[in-house]
């Protein structure tokens, strides 16, 4: 008789799976002297965990209410999410260093992404420093051909050339321009519009989570088999490194040819990551999938900010003429150029605003707690816990905010003059209060090159189109699971080409 055709052997392995459980929560619940948000009971707390994964913000925002901005903690399905909110424990939060509080570690739980695509790949970063150093210095020289972008991508995904409402899935098409005009500087054009590149890449954040859940979802041993057979991460590299390999090869020749500098030596993310590649990550496949990996921190998140003010430009176009005569003046001034866009207060703070009330994530620098960690005030995180902060303590609280849950568009025009005048616009300043890129030394490399990208196609928007909500005034439903916050995928917006535009 097969062992599983034992009752009695089920039966003696539920009921120590069963003691395993509640000793481990015996063992935990010991030594938390954190109050929870919802049931802390064992199986109890699931019920917890589902209100909290299908209404994050909700229940976030009751936590702060109930416990008066001390420190909760509420379950979510695979661990407990720790919540502070003073600002000295969001500061101890910022400054802990990773060996202790890993923002990786926690992206790496929600996303799967090391799991998918390898240790060493989560050991070596070397990509940051290129999109925090070189990526920020070169914004202003590729500002022409980013713009150039734009306008090929928007003429293709928003046609042009009519004078009608047309109806637009906004979440793809603006999904895809970002993609595209993001691509021009990662690999230059024309191959920045190949519609397969921009497939390709546009598959790669889905595709990574899907081999990343599959692989943790199975035994050790199993993995690599899993990953061969089902991941789909490794066909979608091989496909980029097909599409790639002939630019790559050119540019290696180059290299080789010409050492560091040749004549219209391209300027791009790919060849800062040739620049910069050591050993095996200079091979071809090696470049590609660091690429992707670029693709990964900044595509998705700066189009589901983009949608996101795309969405409250349609749901209030009173807004609009405002904003048109900032830009108009500003580019009649100096062109469409990175001046300009420093001339553009009103642009800055809509996105900024818009970004306050509803940004991508639910919750604001996360963290894992790689060991047990005591928080000054005694708030004790165990290990394998996370711990973060959350919207209702920093961006929705009347402490920073007037009227809080208001949208007011204006809210930062002129608030920050001293960043403004040293370039460093508001959008992308980060603050105690203002969390949207994180803060701190782990705070988004990329943020600066996000901010122009966004400004100039609000700026492009503005200028070039109407644009209303099919439902006029309702601001489309974004979609919540746990600490990720999508914007609504299925609604459309209507836009209309101005006559007389610039
Ligand atoms: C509006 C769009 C964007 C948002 C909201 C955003 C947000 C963030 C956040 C919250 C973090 C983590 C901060 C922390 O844990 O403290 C981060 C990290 C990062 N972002 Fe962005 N990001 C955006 C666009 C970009 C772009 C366009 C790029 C690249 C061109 C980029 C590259 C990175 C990189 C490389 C990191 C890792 C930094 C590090 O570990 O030191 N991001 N981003």
């Amino acid at each position: 008789m097969a062992a599983s055709d034992s009752p009695v052997l089920l039966y003696a392995f539920v009921l120590l799976a069963a003691v395993a459980y509640l000793s481990a929560w015996l063992k935990q619940s010991k030594r938390c002297n954190v109050p929870t948000l919802g049931p802390s009971a064992p199986l109890l707390s699931y019920w917890g965990a589902f209100r909290y994964i299908t209404s994050p913000r909700k229940v976030l925002e009751e936590g702060q209410v109930k416990f008066g901005g001390r420190p909760f903690r509420v379950a979510s399905m695979l661990r407990w999410q720790y919540i502070v909110s003073s600002p000295e424990l969001i500061e101890e939060l910022r400054r802990a260093p990773d060996s202790q509080l890993d923002p990786l570690a926690a992206a790496d739980d929600i996303l799967h992404f090391v799991e998918a695509l390898g240790t060493t790949f989560a050991s070596n970063t070397y990509h940051v420093p290129i999109v925090r150093t070189t990526l920020t210095k070169n914004i202003g020289g590729l500002l022409p051909s980013v713009l150039d972008e734009m306008r090929i991508a928007f003429a293709d995904f928003v046609p042009a050339g009519r004078r009608d409402w047309q109806a637009v899935s906004a979440y793809n098409a603006i999904t895809r321009i970002v993609t595209q005009t993001s691509s021009r500087i990662f690999v230059g054009a024309p191959l920045c519009r190949n519609p397969e590149l921009i497939r390709l890449t546009m598959s790669y954040t889905p595709s990574v989570m899907k081999t990343g859940i599959l692989m943790k979802l199975s035994p050790g041993f199993m993995k690599p088999i899993v990953k061969q057979m089902f991941g789909a991460i490794e066909p979608l590299i091989d496909s980029t490194h097909q599409l790639l390999l002939p630019t790559i090869e050119e540019r290696q020749r180059m290299m080789a040819q010409h050492g560091a500098d040749w004549l219209d030596k391209p300027n791009d993310m790919l060849q800062w990551l040739m620049d910069a590649a050591e050993g095996e990550e200079r091979t071809s496949r090696g470049l590609t999938a660091r690429l992707l990996a670029v693709y990964f921190a900044a595509t998705d998140t700066a189009a589901i900010c983009l949608i996101y003010a795309l969405y409250r430009l349609a749901a209030h176009p009173e807004y609009a003429e405002l904003l048109r005569e900032e830009v108009e003046s500003a580019i009649a001034e100096d062109g469409w150029t990175r001046e300009a866009f420093r001339k553009m207060p009103r642009v800055d703070s809509f996105l900024k605003e818009t970004m306050r009330l509803q940004g991508p994530s639910s919750l604001l620098l996360q963290r894992k707690a790689m060991k047990d960690f005591t928080f000054s005030d005694g708030t004790f995180i165990p290990k394998g816990s996370h711990v973060a902060t959350s919207p209702a303590a920093t961006h929705l609280h009347i402490a920073y905010y007037a009227d809080p849950l208001t949208f007011d568009p204006w809210r930062f025009v002129g608030a920050d003059d001293a960043a403004a005048s040293e370039g460093t616009s508001r959008f992308a300043t980060t603050s105690p209060e203002y969390l949207l890129f994180g803060y701190g030394r782990h705070a988004c490399a990329g943020r600066f090159f996000a901010e122009i990208q966004l400004e100039m196609m609000m700026a492009h928007i503005v200028t070039t189109y109407d644009v209303r909500l099919e439902t006029p005034g309702v601001l489309p439903r974004p979609v919540e699971f746990g600490s990720v916050s999508l914007p609504n995928m299925s609604a459309k917006v209507l836009f209309k080409e101005r006559v007389g535009k610039e």
